[in-house]
């Protein structure tokens, strides 16, 4: 088997901080123990209700934030998530789009600078080049190069989105972190955002790692779905096994609740795609 794209052992978070003037100072043991991985191409979605501990995940996995304890592996290579001594070359391979894209987007920068910045830290491309690129990858967003010199209020939440999603590919990551990246939008855009990522995905042979709350959304775009409660995995299986029968008794609760939508839609789209990729690994 190849090695995976990302790889997670026993990882671990406390969270220190005060409870209160008058009581003692408590640690909130976020993640204990999370261990997985993800094989290129693929898209591992990570679910489970508020407070489980996904987005404290993400966050590591994307290495904003340190682990208390725990290994983390990037195509193989061992990633010091405890002390957090990183190259510039790790950071870029693992790039993350939020729920908010407003929130994390200057509003006073001109679209074409945002993704133009991403080159500029990490690239030594001539301003021709960069101005170029990032052209480009407007276009391959489903954005348009007239986009290029907008500011971000002047844009659809989708359209935000796609932005924000424009930025992470800037620097040719191989695994991107969406957390909640649909929740925010409505239901014909979140399908939009949702296809978008899809080809994407096939085009830059990405790996994703989805965050999200919402299964119908997940049924559509994972491979595999790990489910989390209070800070523990309780079940990690393939798409198909486990909504068509999930084992752990809070993974049938949490799939109870969850209405199916647009069966044949998803059928449709996921065996368009695998065809492609069936074609593609055809010997010439
Ligand atoms: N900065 C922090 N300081 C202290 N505790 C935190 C901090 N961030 C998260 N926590 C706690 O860690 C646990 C996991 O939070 P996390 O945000 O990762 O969960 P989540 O599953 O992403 O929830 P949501 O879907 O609501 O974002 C929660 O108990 C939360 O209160």
């Amino acid at each position: 088997m190849s090695t995976p794209v990302l790889e997670g052992r026993g990882i671990v978070r406390d969270y220190v901080g005060g409870g209160g003037l008058f009581s003692r100072t408590k640690t909130v043991r976020a993640l204990k123990g999370v261990s997985f991985s993800v094989e290129k191409g693929r898209t591992l979605a990570v679910v489970g209700e508020s407070g489980c501990g996904k987005s404290t995940l993400g966050r590591i996995i994307t290495l904003i934030d340190p682990a208390t304890e725990g290994e983390l592996y990037l195509d193989g290579e061992r990633i010091d998530i405890a002390s957090q001594r990183l190259t510039r070359e790790m950071r870029r391979k693992v790039q993350i789009v939020f729920q908010n894209p407003y929130g994390s987007l200057n509003p006073r920068q001109k679209v074409g600078d945002v993704l133009m910045e991403q080159l500029v830290l990490n690239t030594s491309h001539s301003a021709a080049e960069r101005r170029d690129l990032a052209m480009k990858m407007l276009v391959k967003v489903g954005l348009k190069p007239e986009h290029f010199n907008r500011y971000p209020h002047m844009f659809s939440g989708g359209q935000r989105q796609r932005i924000a999603i424009a930025r992470a590919l800037m620097v040719n990551p191989r695994l991107l972190v969406l957390d909640e990246p649909v929740s925010a939008l409505d239901l014909s855009v979140q399908a939009q955002v949702l296809n978008l990522l899809a080809d994407l995905q096939e085009e830059f042979e990405l790996t994703y790692v989805f965050i999200s709350h919402d299964l119908s959304v997940v049924r559509y775009i994972a491979d595999e779905v790990m489910v989390m409660l209070a800070g523990e995995v309780v079940e990690h299986n393939t798409r198909d096994a486990i909504f068509a029968d999930p084992q752990h008794p809070y993974t049938r609760t949490l799939f109870a609740a969850t209405p199916v939508t647009d069966v044949e839609r998803i059928r449709a789209r996921l065996a368009a795609k695998a065809a492609r990729q069936a074609e593609a690994a055809r010997p010439a």
